[in-house]
């Protein structure tokens, strides 16, 4: 391996996302892909890597990420799961080991990564807000991670507006979706959908939307070259593609 060429293990490497992962590794000139791993993999398979990719599952990723945070690998996280609470966590992990450097990019697209950010721009005009997210049927977590953090990132901004939390009437009954962070979140399962996301604001005789669509995988791969070349000089926690592209904080 030539000193200048970067070695990345990836977990999750037989699935929809590693197997886009790893060709984008064996594609680039400034990385070598050192291990495809997957749920038969020993712990100490990729622990020679310089990054480790962690693609796998929302109940499998924080002990994999801690595992290689611990033994010093930079680490590019992309799986769902990531909330707040898991978030918090992290932080204290990178702060406690030194050198650590860890990205985790909850959408590799750049679309859904701007929706987002317009969501967060409209979320403290709009007291009614919902989100519904459509997947394919083998996505196994719900809601998703993006709706997940959108949410997060829409109360965020509402409450640093001085907005108190979005209205959501009937919240109890359990057609009215999951609340996540005070806002209704509709998870769609279906044959034919990549992956989408609307978020609907209601205000006075108007509705509002901000929808992303990914029609193929192909819109992530940029995203994922950005996180593997941010990830190689990662220093603490960063999250959000938005920050490793420079499009700034999270408005
Ligand atoms: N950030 C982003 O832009 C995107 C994120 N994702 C997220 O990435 C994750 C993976 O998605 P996807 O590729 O579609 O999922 P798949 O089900 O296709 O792949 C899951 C992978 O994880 C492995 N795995 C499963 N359980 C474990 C375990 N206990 N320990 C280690 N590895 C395990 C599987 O190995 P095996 O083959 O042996 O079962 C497989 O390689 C999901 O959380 C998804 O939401 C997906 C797309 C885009
Ligand atoms: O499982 C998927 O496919 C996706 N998962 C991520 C999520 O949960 O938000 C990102 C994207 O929506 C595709």
């Amino acid at each position: 391996m030539s000193a200048s060429v970067t070695s990345v293990a990836v977990a999750g490497a037989s699935g929809r996302l590693g197997t886009l992962i790893c060709d984008v590794v064996e594609s680039h000139p400034d990385f070598e892909l050192a291990a495809r791993l997957s749920s038969r993999s020993t712990a100490e398979e990729g622990a020679g890597a310089q990054i480790f990719v962690d693609v796998t599952t929302p109940e499998a990723s924080p002990a994999i990420v801690e595992r290689a945070v611990r033994r010093g690998q930079k680490v590019l996280v992309g799986t769902s799961g990531w909330s707040s609470e898991r978030i918090a966590s992290l932080t204290d992990l990178v702060a406690e080991v030194r050198g650590a450097g860890v990205i985790v990019v909850p959408n590799f697209s750049l679309g859904s990564v701007l929706g987002t950010a317009l969501a967060q721009i409209a979320a403290p005009y709009f007291d009614s807000i919902e989100v519904i997210e459509a997947h394919h049927p083998a996505k196994i977590d719900s809601p998703s991670g993006t709706a997940v953090r959108t949410a997060e990132l829409m109360a965020g901004a509402r409450e640093r507006a001085g907005r108190g939390p979005a209205q959501a009437p009937f919240a109890d009954q359990r057609a009215r979706g999951e609340l996540v962070a005070g806002i209704p979140v509709h998870s769609l399962r279906l044959a034919g959908v990549v992956a989408r996301q609307e978020v609907r604001f209601g205000g006075a005789g108007e509705v509002l939307t901000v929808q992303h669509d990914t029609v193929s995988n192909e819109s992530y791969v940029a995203g994922i070259r950005a996180g593997l070349e941010a990830v190689r000089d990662a220093a603490g926690l960063t999250v959000g593609l938005n920050r490793v592209l420079g499009l700034g904080a999270d408005l």
